[in-house]
């Protein structure tokens, strides 16, 4: 069984990204979303992502943004992947030409088998809470309504923290897991400690 892939999401300061890379992070997200507390400017995002070493992935997350919003960013910082948190379809989401992401906000009702079907070429499907806000709430979604086999990698995500990251692992089995608010001292803001140690506890989880 491949190792557990974790991403961590909403990176804002130099010192985070650091901390992240060094605890063996394998992918780093960056909010391009103006209304949320985690937004980076492409400006800063392009600083951020600078000396981001080969391998630790640089991902770009949106929400409903306009093409021309994605291409202007792709054009300033150099992103590997791309996230889409909103109400984007799966003709939006290919007309980049990158590797892309699709995220459901998991509640009773969404078909996700269906869902997934519906976005056929997405290179991961993020599976978050259903919030206010589209996503980065710390809110734990209820994971019997995910499907035992879905056609997509699962990219678990939604209210991850130190205290239930072993057994959501142990649990769900994903490809990947990403985490903003379980890692943080406030929004935008990462902790060294939580960081480590929720990275431990994916690889004990694996063990
Ligand atoms: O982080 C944000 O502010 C954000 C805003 C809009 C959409 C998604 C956002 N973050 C993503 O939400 C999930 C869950 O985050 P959390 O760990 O529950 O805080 C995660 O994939 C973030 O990338």
């Amino acid at each position: 069984m491949p190792r557990t892939r974790i991403k961590i999401c909403g990176i804002t300061r130099a010192e985070d990204r650091d901390a992240a890379i060094a605890a063996g992070v394998d992918a780093l997200g960056f909010v391009f979303y103006p209304p949320s507390q985690r937004y980076v400017a492409p400006e800063k995002a392009a600083q951020l992502v600078s000396p981001i070493p080969a391998f630790v992935t640089r991902v770009g997350l949106f929400v409903n943004a306009e093409p021309a919003t994605v291409h202007s960013v792709l054009a300033e910082v150099a992103l590997n992947v791309l996230q889409f948190h909103g109400d984007e379809d799966a003709a939006y989401c290919r007309q980049f030409g990158r590797p892309w992401i699709k995220a459901a906000r998991v509640r009773h009702g969404l078909d996700l088998l269906e869902y997934a079907r519906a976005f056929d070429g997405a290179c991961g499907l993020l599976l978050d809470a259903f919030v206010d806000g589209y996503g980065g709430g710390g809110k734990e979604f209820d994971w019997s309504l995910i499907p035992s086999s879905l056609p997509l990698p699962v990219i678990l995500s939604g209210g991850l923290q130190v205290s239930n990251i072993q057994q959501a692992v142990r649990v769900i089995r994903p490809w990947a897991v990403d985490v903003s608010s379980g890692v943080e001292v406030a929004k935008g803001i990462k902790d060294a400690e939580k960081i480590a140690q929720f990275i431990a506890g994916v690889r004990n989880a694996d063990a």
